[in-house]
């Protein structure tokens, strides 16, 4: 089943469109990366599925089903913003208020549980006005997961939280792709989106640009892969023609007695530069291939 399926969705804020039509098919159980720099449209994108704003055309469902709708709401988890949460309540409080809100109350002993998965263990009963910003956002991410989602939205889950608990929050999120949830997050940390990420869109001035699994991503850059051998000496009478022979294959190449770069389009085209400098009588030393990097792609676009 479709987790999410956008048709031309599209919000416009006076004349302008700040989301201009996109569609969009998010399978069940991707962990869904939606990058672009600030101000490209993410949140109001998100915004309208979660019901927050109301699209101005275009349509869209939600597992299967037409959004907007009420019912909806316990199928579904969004991290709210920080500033939105009940600071006179406890943690504890909190997420079970929120979530008879929801339609799905649950158990103190539940409301434990999912305290304990976000790494807020021992902190059940302090007031949300005493929580660092860190311990906000886990309660934040916490709220999105309390009711048992299928689909769960995350807007920069991670930002701001030191390296440990952004790890403990990596695992949860691997866990709950575990479960067949899925999961549609946003993230300037684009290492993070790499490592978690199953499927990326990157979303730019309101359109998206590129979408495609990390594979497909990778495959489609992999345009651009940059091999450098560290060799031996070239014989005199082998220089020009092996160096003219790599400018037929590659691009960008660079040159001194015992480094050669070259970029190419293919891995084949590895194999044969090897054999190349291996015919001429040239020994090698290393290689190195440097495949072009999530940050890479996304700053290409
Ligand atoms: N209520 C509004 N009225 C007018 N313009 C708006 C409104 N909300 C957002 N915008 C504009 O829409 C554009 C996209 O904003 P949005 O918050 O969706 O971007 P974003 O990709 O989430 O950015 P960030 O990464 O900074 O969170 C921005 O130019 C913003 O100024």
């Amino acid at each position: 089943m479709k987790a999410i399926e956008t048709k031309q969705l599209t919000k416009m804020y006076g004349s302008s469109p700040v989301v201009g039509g996109i569609s969009l098919v998010v399978e069940t159980g991707e962990v869904f990366g939606f990058l672009g720099r600030n101000g490209a449209g993410k949140s109001t994108f998100i915004n309208m599925l979660t019901g927050i704003i109301r699209p101005t055309s275009g349509s869209f469902s939600l597992l299967g089903v037409d959004g907007p709708n009420e019912r909806m709401k316990k199928h579904i988890g969004v991290m709210p913003d920080y500033s939105t949460l009940f600071n006179s309540m406890s943690a504890m409080q909190h997420l079970k208020f929120l979530s008879s809100l929801s339609g799905r109350p649950v158990s103190e002993t539940e409301c434990k549980h999912v305290l304990q998965l976000v790494g807020l263990e021992g902190v059940g009963k302090k007031k949300v006005s005493k929580f660092s910003f860190g311990m906000k956002k886990k309660l934040g991410i916490a709220q999105a997961i309390i009711h048992n989602p299928s689909l769960i939205f995350l807007d920069e889950p991670t930002s701001g939280l030191d390296a440990e608990s952004a790890l403990h929050i990596h695992k949860l999120i691997y866990s709950l792709k575990q479960q067949r949830k899925t999961v549609f997050m946003t993230s300037h940390n684009l290492d993070e989106v790499e490592k978690i990420c199953t499927t990326i869109a990157i979303m730019k001035d309101g359109a998206i640009v590129k979408s495609g699994t990390m594979d497909e991503l990778r495959s489609y850059y992999r345009s651009a892969i940059t091999v450098q051998l560290k060799h031996g000496s070239i014989p005199t009478g082998e220089a020009q023609r092996l160096y003219s022979w790599l400018k037929s294959v590659g691009t960008e190449l660079q040159k001194d007695a015992y480094y050669t770069t070259v970029t190419v389009g293919s891995e084949q085209k590895i194999a044969e530069i090897i054999r190349a400098f291996t015919n001429c009588h040239v020994n090698i030393f290393r290689v190195e291939v440097n495949e072009p990097s999530l940050e890479e792609m996304f700053l290409a676009e």
